[in-house]
């Protein structure tokens, strides 16, 4: 049957390259175990198959692997191939259809809708609260790295990134960086876990078959404290609304003068009607959980460099120096000074190159699509590679190389570098997220000399310390010399290190 309904696919993918699978499995025995063996076995074909778009098959799940920028081009900047993959249904038990998952008139709709939540001014206010608690992650980093200490920084920024989120989505605070075991801490954390951890699972990703697992009951209760938690915040804020108490009402945690995300959805409107809860809460949830477990990566990875790269460290800091005076360094910077910070903005343009916080974006092709004069038949998995991009030698010269410089020096095409996506989807949360980045990174420059956890693993040759992007035989070589404490990539709806991001902190006179 599987055979039969896959054959006109299995016909016309025929044209693109692929690797030899067996009948009704495909190509799954050979992905790996694991979201970092998938990833080395998905860049293994991507060398094998000259860098450019491959097909492989999942039982019946034709994938079709795109880098080819200008398979990128169409596919991005279409406004009808906008169908997400079914690896975003894991998110549909949390998110329901939000700005992220949705599709056709619904997705066109709220995009509108949603856009001046970005405005320049609501991301000023949004920058009080970054700097607020990135003030407040520099006190705990104090702590933590106290005496030398070697800890795990991808651990740390996630209770930063969730306590910027809440209070700008939600415009409450729940103090994650202080109260790490309370139960919405730990829902937010479980959650992003789950979804992670599921997507490779062919038992636990059937929505169905998942009700069986032992871990099931676990994960509804984390649904629950979710929903309840959101489902109250979003009631409270309507009743201040209606009662006028956003802006004025004192010693609740409705007192900020600041609009949060969620004000801005109450005072918008759809098709001349405000947004009904369902929709509220659909895109409250979106944007927390898009809005922390990518910029935890960001953070992570990019301060984890810091510390590998200590040449780039010291252009960071003197940039800091400079733009914010040497006798004011202690002090927030403003959102005019982060935009001046030129060096920072080319370094963390590099960071997302080698360690793409998004690696894959999944879209699916609900009819037949000519794309560079290929056919990509109806109910293709289109997964667009986006960290493959930054490993393209003949775009970026040494790929290998950790070199901020290399964005002045020679700037890729529209499609040959998209962190952010590009076209019609891409990141509503861009700006948010490099503000994020920045406020958080250029604050920790300033306080502190970001070291490795060993001081022999600092780089000497200038390149980065993983090699996911070499092809197979010279990566085994430089895996022989690995070290316990080298990040191991896995890619899943987000970029992590399974193994952590461990440094050490010296303090800064
Ligand atoms: C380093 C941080 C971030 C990166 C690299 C990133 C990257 C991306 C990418 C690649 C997409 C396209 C996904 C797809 O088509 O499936 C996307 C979509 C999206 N991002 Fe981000 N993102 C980041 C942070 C944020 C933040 C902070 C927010 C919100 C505050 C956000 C909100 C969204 C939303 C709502 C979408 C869906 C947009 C749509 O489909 O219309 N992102 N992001």
């Amino acid at each position: 049957y599987l055979q039969l309904t896959t054959y006109r696919r299995r016909k016309v993918l025929k044209k693109f390259n692929g690797p030899k699978g067996l009948p009704l499995i495909g190509n799954a025995h050979q992905m790996g175990k694991n979201p970092s063996e998938i990833l080395d076995q998905v860049f293994a074909w991507w060398h094998q198959f000259g860098k450019d778009n491959y097909v492989f098959w999942i039982g019946s799940y034709s994938n079709l692997l795109v880098t080819n920028p200008k398979f990128l081009e169409y596919i991005l900047s279409s406004q009808t191939l906008i169908s997400k993959s079914d690896i975003y249904d894991l998110t549909h038990p949390w998110l329901g259809l939000g700005l992220l998952t949705s599709t056709g008139s619904k997705w066109h709709k709220h995009r509108k809708m949603i856009t001046p939540a970005f405005h320049f001014n609501i991301l000023q206010d949004f920058h009080e609260v970054m700097n607020e608690n990135s003030s407040k992650f520099i006190k705990h980093l104090q702590k933590v790295a106290a005496g030398d200490t070697i800890f795990d920084f991808q651990e740390q920024a996630h209770y930063l990134t969730l306590d910027v989120i809440c209070d700008t989505a939600m415009g409450v605070s729940i103090n994650a960086m202080e109260n790490r075991n309370s139960s919405i801490v730990q829902a937010f954390k479980d959650i992003c876990y789950n979804i992670n951890m599921r997507a490779f699972n062919p038992l636990k990703r059937n929505e169905w078959l998942y009700r069986l697992a032992p871990d099931y009951p676990a994960y509804s209760r984390t649904l629950k404290t979710l929903r309840d938690f959101t489902n109250e915040i979003i009631d409270k804020r309507i009743e201040a609304h209606k009662s006028g108490s956003v802006t004025t009402s004192q010693g609740d945690e409705f007192s900020r003068k600041k609009m949060a995300f969620l004000d801005t959805l109450l005072s918008s409107t759809i098709d001349g009607r405000p947004l009904n809860s369902t929709e509220l809460y659909e895109e409250v949830s979106t944007f927390m959980f898009e809005g922390h477990d990518t910029t935890t990566s960001g953070v992570s990875f990019a301060v984890y460099l810091l510390s590998r790269h200590p040449d780039e460290q010291k252009k960071l800091f003197a940039e800091q120096c400079e733009v914010m005076g040497t006798s004011e360094l202690n002090r927030d910077a403003t959102y005019q000074e982060i935009a001046q910070m030129k060096y920072l903005d080319l370094y963390i343009k590099e960071a997302q190159r080698v360690y793409p916080s998004v690696p894959f974006i999944g879209r699916y092709t609900d009819k037949d699509y000519e794309i560079d004069g290929k056919l990509v038949p109806k109910g293709s998995t289109l997964n667009l590679g986006i960290v493959m991009l930054g490993y393209n030698d003949k775009v970026f010269k040494d790929p290998l190389k950790f070199s901020p410089e290399r964005f002045e020096q020679q700037k890729p095409g529209p499609f040959e570098y998209v962190p952010f996506s590009a076209g019609p989807r891409n990141c509503i949360g861009q700006k948010f997220a490099l503000l994020e980045i920045k406020t958080v990174v250029s604050k920790i420059i300033r306080n502190f000399k970001v070291l490795p956890a060993l001081d022999e693993l600092v780089s000497k040759d200038g390149y980065i310390s993983t090699s996911v992007g070499l092809p197979p035989a010279e990566r085994a070589k430089r895996e022989e010399h690995r070290h316990k404490y080298d990040p191991i990539l896995s890619a899943v709806l987000t970029l992590k290190s399974e193994n952590g991001l461990h440094i050490r902190l010296k303090e800064r006179n």
